[in-house]
């Protein structure tokens, strides 16, 4: 069995320390369980929430913040007026999705045979499946964990965001199912892999800084539709590598909307959501982290520690070197802020003008994005501005040089 690489503070205790300075956070990992509200929830019961959740009435936002407790990307959608239930190309009944049939990804499968699995992850494991009609898609097979309760809210949660966004940049959902005690979501599979595989050299092919920049600004795209352009805005709340896939073309594409949360509704006047801190290790926002307070700024804290990592070829955290080097994102602020930014750059990828100019701005944006102070750091929106520019300025540098 994997481990875990999904960690959940409860919400009393102290979680983890991260100072508000870059140069002496450290970040404690405690890896305590998710606070759960009733263990014994049944997979019946958790469902019918999910559709009981469509028709509550609007809830009401009397603070500046709205508490996490029960609240759902459902419920808070049908604060709006408008509620759809739009699952891939029809309309979904509780249990079942009218395009996929559990019958047919069990024997797509052969029984979820090893031999179709491509990934396995916090949620479960991951199957590439071809149904009848020829569609090759990608089924989350929940694993049965005696966490039923919280593992039922992940489903939910994914279920719920994934079928009201739709973008490019973005995995597609196409259904989901629940059959006795299988729980299973079916979506866009996508060829390539993650990113944090082709960081690690993986797939045999090194990232050229010129697809590194597309894949940043593909994902700033996409989190900046789900921040502006979803309505509710979403929160996606698990920005890293391995969540990030890459098509044949190598273009990105963010997957995993297992803890994504609405963001809260500017029109009340709420200016977060009080929550428990979820999210990964080495991406997590500090002030998130001490204040429990998420906005969508929570996300760019998470794109900025990505950007470092997609320069760097390096993880967030990496024990294995020396203590001053564990931290990526403290060692890259120390050496830029030194002047010695080259140091930086991905020892895969070639110094030349166009890369170390890349380098250079890209890490200037990023240091924005990972301001201690959630106030100080630029929206996605203004982040996919700078990396167009850069991407336009690296090219045009690309060519005069060639
Ligand atoms: N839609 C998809 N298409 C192709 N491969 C996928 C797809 N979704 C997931 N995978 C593969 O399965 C792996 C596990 O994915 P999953 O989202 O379950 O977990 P994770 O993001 O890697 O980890 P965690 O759940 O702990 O955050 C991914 O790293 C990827 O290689």
């Amino acid at each position: 069995m994997p481990s875990r690489r999904r960690h959940s503070y409860g919400g009393g205790a102290s979680p983890a320390t991260v100072s508000s300075s870059y140069s002496n956070s450290t970040f404690t990992d405690r890896f305590s369980p998710t606070t759960t509200t009733d263990k014994s929830s049944s997979i019946a019961r958790w469902i019918s929430k999910i559709f009981i959740n469509c028709f509550t009435p609007p809830d009401t936002v009397t603070s500046k913040n709205f508490d996490d407790s029960e609240q759902t990307i459902r419920s808070r959608r049908s604060s709006t007026g408008s509620v759809q239930r739009h699952y891939g190309n029809g309309i979904a009944n509780e249990t079942e999705h009218p395009r996929f049939t559990f019958d047919e990804i069990y024997d797509a499968t052969k029984n979820f045979s090893p031999s179709f699995r491509i990934g396995q992850g916090g949620f479960g494991t991951v199957y590439k499946v071809k149904l009848r009609d020829g569609t090759t898609v990608a089924v989350k097979r929940a694993k049965k964990s005696i966490h039923d309760d919280r593992q039922g809210k992940e489903f939910t949660s994914e279920i719920q965001t994934l079928a009201q966004v739709t973008h490019l940049s973005l995995v597609r959902y196409y259904g989901f199912l629940v059959h006795n005690d299988e729980k299973i979501l079916i979506v866009e599979y996508v060829a390539n892999g993650s990113l944090r595989d082709h960081l690690d050299c993986k797939e045999g092919k090194i990232l050229d800084m010129a697809t590194r920049l597309d894949i940043a600004t593909d994902v700033a795209h996409a989190i900046t539709y789900l921040h502006m352009y979803t309505q509710p805005p979403i929160i996606h709340r698990d920005i890293k590598s391995s969540n990030i896939l890459l098509t044949e073309n190598f273009r990105a594409k963010v997957a995993d909307f297992g803890f994504a949360r609405v963001a809260p509704d500017s029109e009340s006047g709420a200016t977060h959501v009080s929550t428990q801190v979820k999210g990964t290790a080495g991406y997590l926002d500090p002030e998130y982290l001490t204040t429990y307070q998420l906005t969508e700024k929570s996300d760019v804290y998470s794109f900025g520690v990505l950007l470092i990592e997609l320069l760097s070829g390096r993880r967030p955290i990496e024990l294995s070197r020396v203590h001053k080097e564990r931290i990526t994102i403290r060692w890259a602020i120390k050496n830029f802020t030194n002047g010695d930014t080259l140091s930086v750059l991905d020892p895969k990828l070639e110094q030349n003008p166009a890369n170390n100019l890349a380098l250079e701005k890209v890490l200037e944006m990023a240091f924005q994005c990972l301001a201690p102070h959630r106030g100080s750091r630029p929206t996605m929106k203004k982040c996919s501005e700078i990396l167009w520019g850069i991407r336009k300025d690296y090219r045009e540098l690309l060519n005069t040089s060639l």
